[in-house]
């Protein structure tokens, strides 16, 4: 018999999440604090126009002060170092984001490491990185902050499960994996040199696909009941697809989030939410 799943709808979930942030952004007003966002954009990545210009939308309309310093795809690392170094010096902002990826000429650890950590809005700073990791609360990277919050708002529990992780990237796999373990799962990373990861998947209670190729997971990964996190956004044929096969899997999991509506619109909010985390430690 094929049950349908619960669809975890990210773009409901995040509207909620905003509204209570434009509150939160409201009570600062009060107090004279206008939360700011920089945003750093090199080169012209159509995906990253499209998240850049999304965050800075939503961001203004819960009143954010948001910037995007646009630079041209062929910036040198240096000249990309002093527009850091400007927006760590700027009393207006609260948080920097240095939109991924960047063109090949520039080293991306060493931009990360430029952003002030206490601006470091992306969580994407080694020491950020390391409180995550040492379970310290502090700024956390937004899809998997977004994800967690997802699994809360849908009284999903994490702790005693097991969980996979495909996938080992600064950005989504590695933060979510501390960010479940911190919740108390037993937490399994697989990436691209493990093997067998359809019979990793078949034990696992909750399975997040982060590795970037299209319908990787399909329902044979799938145990009966488990939850399904897809992170994938491929564009096939100009069609956005993500790393489930959702008709597949929607079958045989309990929950599981769409492409698009699920993970993306929880992304945003995250950032959102942390920026007046931010704001909120300035005044
Ligand atoms: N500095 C960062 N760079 C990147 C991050 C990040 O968190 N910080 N994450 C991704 C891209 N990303 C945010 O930047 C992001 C990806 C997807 C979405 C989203 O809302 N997706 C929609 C579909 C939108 C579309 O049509 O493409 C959805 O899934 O519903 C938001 C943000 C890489 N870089």
């Amino acid at each position: 018999m094929s049950v349908m799943s619960t669809i975890l709808d990210g773009k409901k979930v995040a509207a909620a999440w905003r509204l209570e942030t434009q509150i939160r952004v409201s009570q600062l007003l009060e107090h004279q604090v206008v939360p700011g966002l920089a945003v750093v954009l090199v080169g012209h990545d159509p995906a990253s126009e499209i998240y850049v210009r999304n965050k800075v939308k939503q961001a203004t309309k819960i009143g954010i002060y948001s910037v995007v310093k646009r630079l041209p795809e062929d910036t040198s690392e240096v000249a990309l170092l002093q527009v850091i170094r400007e927006l760590n010096a700027d009393p207006e902002i609260d948080g920097i984001l240095v939109q991924l990826p960047l063109p090949d000429q520039i080293d991306e650890e060493t931009i990360l490491l430029a952003v002030d950590p206490n601006k470091d809005v992306d969580g994407f700073h080694p020491y950020n990185f390391g409180r995550l990791w040492s379970g310290q609360r502090g700024l956390v990277p937004a899809t998997a902050a977004g994800i967690m919050k997802l699994l809360a708002d849908y009284r999903i529990s994490v702790a005693g499960k097991n969980a996979l992780v495909i996938g080992r990237s600064l950005i989504v796999g590695r933060p979510l994996a501390a960010l479940l373990l911190a919740a108390n799962a037993t937490v399994t990373i697989a990436h691209s040199q493990t093997q067998n990861v359809a019979q990793l998947a078949q034990q696992a209670d909750i399975v997040v696909a982060a590795l970037g190729v299209p319908k990787y997971v399909t329902s044979d990964f799938i145990k009966p009941g488990a939850v399904v996190i897809d992170v994938g956004t491929n564009r096939v044929d100009g069609k956005l697809v993500g790393d489930v096969d959702f008709d597949s899997v929607a079958s045989k999991a309990a929950f599981i989030t769409p492409v698009p509506g699920g993970v993306g619109p929880m992304t945003i909010a995250a950032l959102l939410s942390q920026t007046v985390d931010l704001a909120q430690k300035r005044q």
